[in-house]
């Protein structure tokens, strides 16, 4: 559905040059819900903006509907640009205009009759959960219901694609979710294409299939949602979903405060990772009955992710070195990933990787 191929985006500011977008290859297919995660000035926003040529690349190739938009006319680029939805953190509404005014707006030069215009706004308000709001003014929404505006209005020309640039940046969780809860129908019901772009991972979390993790310009990392949150490679991934989940104030706080995890010499603090059908209790049960080990738990955390369970739990493991070892040796095989989170010098025991 998009094909972004060897992007480069440079801006040339008086004497500064900034690269914001380098060699990137991406690829979103029909049906994705595609999440591009990335702290500020990373270069979201500008990637997004290559997707529909608001922002033209400065080399490489976009391909989007199997159009090659860098080749297209104008006129051609403005009707490619109509099957191509996009919604903003700042809703960007038409403040003078109705609620029903402003979805009627993108219909304006279509030759549909009146009366057929009229029912798709119609339609389009009711999908949204706002057919009570037709006479409303921006001015008297939430911030959740102008964004529902907006993804009408969006939708007003029936694109395949809609891109989210922070669109729930500006709301509070609660609609956050409600505006997620929408996106997921849409893209089921409608079979739309969606890209968000945002800076927390608690949103691709919630919705996204894939993911791509943006910083200086390039993609680090990206695959679908299930490998990435259960086997994060780079650093700045591990770290977005450490925020998401939690994990890293919870290691912090157990860093600080020692003593919460009541730690005998030879015990090990550990990080216990899981994808699928396992659960905690059989880890913790089984390790305990095959080895006399014990394990407190001190964190337990499951995500269901595209209906796949990834759980994590920080624990305490105690018992004899030998005990221990087979134990950490019998986690490795079931495919659990350990990773030890205590003092390095003990963490030859078994040999994991440290986080
Ligand atoms: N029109 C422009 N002229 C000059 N520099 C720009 C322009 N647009 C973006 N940049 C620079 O490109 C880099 C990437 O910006 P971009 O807005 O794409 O990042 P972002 O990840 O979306 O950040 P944010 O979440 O803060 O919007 C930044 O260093 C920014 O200052």
């Amino acid at each position: 559905m998009i094909s972004l191929s060897r992007i480069n985006v440079t801006f040339n500011t008086g004497s500064r040059t900034v690269v914001a977008a380098r060699d990137i290859d991406l690829r979103v297919d029909e049906g994705d819900v595609f999440g591009i995660v990335g702290y500020s000035g990373a270069g979201k926003s500008t990637l997004v903006r290559v997707m529909n040529l608001l922002q033209r690349p400065s080399s490489g190739d976009v391909v989007v509907n199997g159009q090659k938009l860098l080749e297209l006319k104008p006129k051609e680029l403005r009707s490619a640009r109509k099957k191509i939805g996009m919604i903003f953190q700042h809703f960007n509404l038409m403040k003078s205009r109705t609620v029903y005014d402003n979805v009627l707006y993108p219909l304006k030069s279509s030759r549909m009759p009146k009366a057929d215009k009229d029912r798709k706004v119609r339609e389009l308000l009711e999908l949204v959960g706002l057919s009570d709001k037709l006479a409303s003014y921006p001015s008297q929404l939430s911030g959740g219901q102008k964004q529902r505006v907006a993804i009408a209005r969006a939708l007003a020309n029936e694109p395949r694609i809609l891109l989210c640039d922070e669109a729930t940046s500006a709301l509070d969780p609660k609609t956050t979710l409600s505006i997620l809860d929408l996106l997921r129908d849409l893209n089921r019901k409608l079979g739309l294409t969606i890209v968000i772009i945002t800076h927390e991972m608690q949103v691709v979390k919630e919705i996204c299939n894939k993911v791509a993790v943006m910083e200086e310009g390039a993609i680090v990392e990206q695959g679908d949602i299930v490998s990435i949150f259960s086997e994060p490679k780079q650093p700045l991934t591990r770290d977005f979903i450490h925020t998401a989940t939690h994990f890293g104030q919870t290691v912090e706080k157990i860093m600080s405060h020692p003593s919460l995890a009541r730690m005998g010499d030879d015990d090990v603090l550990c990080k216990i990772s899981y994808v699928g059908s396992r659960t905690s209790e059989a880890i913790v049960s089984d390790i305990a009955t095959r080895f006399g080990v014990s394990a407190n738990i001190l964190f337990g955390n499951v995500e269901v992710l595209q209906q796949t369970p990834v759980g994590s739990l920080i624990v305490v493991l105690s018992g004899g070195r030998s005990e221990l070892e087979n134990a950490l040796a019998y986690l490795r095989s079931l495919d659990v990933t350990v990773d030890r989170l205590d003092s390095p010098e003990k963490a030859t025991l078994g040999g994991e990787r440290i986080v």
